[in-house]
C-alpha cells in the first residue's frame, strides 16, 4: 500500500498542511504510538483490535464453516461492524461477490424480496452480533428462521453464529447446538473485520482469508514511532491535521467498484470512532469515476471544508475500448477501460489540487487478499492514531444508545424518558 499526500500539502491547498506541520506532528505520533503499543501489549479494550492479524485463527473459522462451505449463497444477518467488514471483504475479493447477501436493515419489503429471491435450502445463514442483543439483527434472524421453517428447510444445518457468551443468540446456539464462533475480546465491532466477525462469508466464498491476515500483519509490522514509516499512521496524521485546518468532511472515493463497500465500512469506522465531543470528520461515500459526475462539483467549488481520499489498485482487468468510426472518439484509440479510469483518477486528483482542495491518494499494488488486508488494517491504525491525537475515547459509541432505548420503549409500549421525548418531539408538518 502506498500513500501519496502530495495533493494535500502546500500553501495552495485550503485546508492544507505543510511538511513542517507533519514534522511537528511526528513528535505527537511518537507519543501516541507508545500508548497504542502499550495498549496492544496489554490487550487493552480497543487497542486489542490491532492484534487481530496475529490472534485470529483462520483454521478455526474454516472448521466452523465446513458444514456450509458448498452453499450457493451466504446470507449475513448483522448490522454495522457485524456486517460491513464481511461485505467489504467479499465485495473486494470473492470471485462471485453477489453470492454474499446481507440483511443489515429492517425494511420489510426488502427483507421479503431478498428471502423470496434466495434458494433457502442452498443458502448459509451467518448471524453476527457482538452484543447479541441488537434489535434489527435479532428481528431479522427470527424472520429468516421462520422463512426457512415455512419452506421446510432445516435452518440449524445451515447456520453459523458469531456472538458473545451470553444473550438470546448465545442461548439459541446452546439450544440448537449451532456452530458458534467467538467475538474477539476487547475489540469493538467496527474494528473486528479481521476476525470471525468479518471472515465467515469470505471463508465460505473461497476468499484467501490467510492472505488477508498476512497483509494486515505486514501493516502491523510497519507501525512505529514515526508517521513517515507507516502509511496507516501517515494517513491518520494528515487527516487529523487537515481536520484541525477545517476539513470537516472526508470524502472517500475508491476508483474500483470492488471497493465501494470499503467506503461504507470506513464511514462507520471513522464516524463511530471519532465523532465525539463536538469533533470528528464526516465521512462521505463516493465512487470514482461515477461521482465525478455528481459530487466533484461540490468537492472542487463548494465550501473549502473537505478533503478527498482516493483509492485505487495499480492492477486492473484488461477491457479494450473498441475502435469507433467517429473521429471525435479517436482519443480512445488503443486505450482500455482501466487506462480511462486511471486517467480520470489522475485528472481528478490534479483538478482538486489545482483548485486548492486537499486530496490524499491510497494505492494498492493489487486488489488481492494481502492488499485488502493491509488497507483495512492501515485504516484501523489511522483511526486509533487520530483518536490519540485528538485525545478522545475512540472505542465506544455512547451516543447511539439513546435511540436504541427509545425504539425499544416505543415497541414495548413502556413509557420512558426517551419515549416521552419522542412523543413530544417538535413537529411542523407541511403537506
Ligand atoms: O454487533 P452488535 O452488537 O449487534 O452491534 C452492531 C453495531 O451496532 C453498534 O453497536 C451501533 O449501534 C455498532 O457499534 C455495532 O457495530
Amino acid at each position: 500500500m502506498h500513500l501519496d499526500i502530495g495533493a494535500a500539502l502546500g500553501d495552495e491547498a485550503d485546508p492544507g498542511v505543510d511538511e513542517d506541520d507533519l514534522e511537528e506532528l511526528d513528535e505527537q505520533v511518537a507519543a501516541a504510538h507508545e500508548t497504542i503499543a502499550a495498549g496492544r501489549e496489554n490487550g487493552e479494550f480497543g487497542y486489542a483490535a490491532l492484534n487481530l492479524p496475529e490472534e485470529t485463527d483462520p483454521t478455526r473459522i474454516r472448521e466452523a464453516v465446513e458444514p456450509v462451505e458448498d452453499a450457493a449463497y451466504v446470507l449475513t444477518v448483522g448490522i454495522g461492524g457485524s456486517a460491513l467488514g464481511a461485505k467489504t471483504v467479499t465485495a473486494a475479493l470473492a470471485d462471485e461477490p453477489d453470492r454474499h447477501v446481507i440483511l443489515d436493515n429492517v425494511d420489510p419489503e426488502h427483507i421479503e424480496r431478498t428471502l423470496e429471491g434466495l434458494p433457502l435450502e442452498d443458502t448459509a445463514i451467518n448471524v453476527v452480533s457482538k452484543s447479541g442483543t441488537t434489535a434489527e439483527t435479532l428481528a431479522n434472524f427470527l424472520v429468516v428462521r421462520a422463512a426457512y421453517e415455512d419452506a421446510g428447510v432445516d435452518w440449524t444445518e445451515l447456520t453459523v453464529v458469531t456472538t458473545g457468551e451470553s444473550g438470546p443468540l448465545a442461548e439459541l446456539v446452546e439450544e440448537h447446538d449451532l456452530p458458534r464462533l467467538p467475538v474477539p475480546d476487547g475489540v469493538p465491532g467496527r474494528f473486528a473485520a479481521l476476525s470471525s466477525v468479518g471472515l465467515v462469508p469470505p471463508a465460505i466464498l473461497g476468499v484467501d482469508i490467510e492472505g488477508l491476515l498476512e497483509g494486515a500483519s505486514a501493516a502491523a509490522d510497519g507501525l512505529g514511532p514515526s508517521l513517515f514509516d507507516s502509511p496507516g499512521y501517515a494517513y491518520g496524521a494528515v487527516c487529523y491535521a487537515l481536520e484541525e485546518e477545517g476539513a470537516a468532511v472526508n470524502a472517500v472515493m475508491p476508483y474500483a467498484e470492488r471497493l465501494e463497500y470499503f467506503a461504507e465500512w470506513f464511514a462507520q469506522l471513522w464516524a463511530e470512532s471519532l465523532g465525539k465531543e463536538g469533533r470528528g470528520q464526516t465521512p462521505a461515500r463516493a465512487l470514482g469515476a461515477t461521482d465525478q459526475h455528481s459530487q466533484l462539483q461540490l468537492y472542487r467549488a463548494g465550501p473549502a471544508d473537505k478533503m478527498v481520499t482516493v483509492v485505487r489498485p495499480q492492477e486492473r482487468a484488461d477491457v479494450q475500448i473498441p475502435e469507433s468510426e467517429h473521429d471525435s472518439l479517436s482519443y480512445f484509440a488503443g486505450a482500455d477501460l482501466g487506462q480511462l479510469l486511471d486517467a480520470e483518477y489522475d485528472a481528478t486528483v490534479a483538478s482538486l489540487a489545482e483548485a486548492g482542495r486537499p486530496a490524499v491518494e491510497i494505492e494498492l499494488d493489487d486488489l488481492d487478499a494481502e492488499g485488502v488486508g493491509e488497507l483495512l488494517y492501515a485504516m484501523e491504525a489511522a483511526t486509533v492514531l487520530v483518536g490519540e491525537l485528538a485525545d478522545i475515547e475512540t472505542f465506544t459509541q455512547p451516543a447511539v444508545e439513546w435511540g436504541k432505548r427509545a425504539a425499544r420503549g416505543l415497541l414495548s409500549g413502556e413509557e420512558t424518558e426517551e419515549t416521552r421525548t419522542v412523543a413530544e418531539r417538535p413537529s411542523y408538518r407541511i403537506d
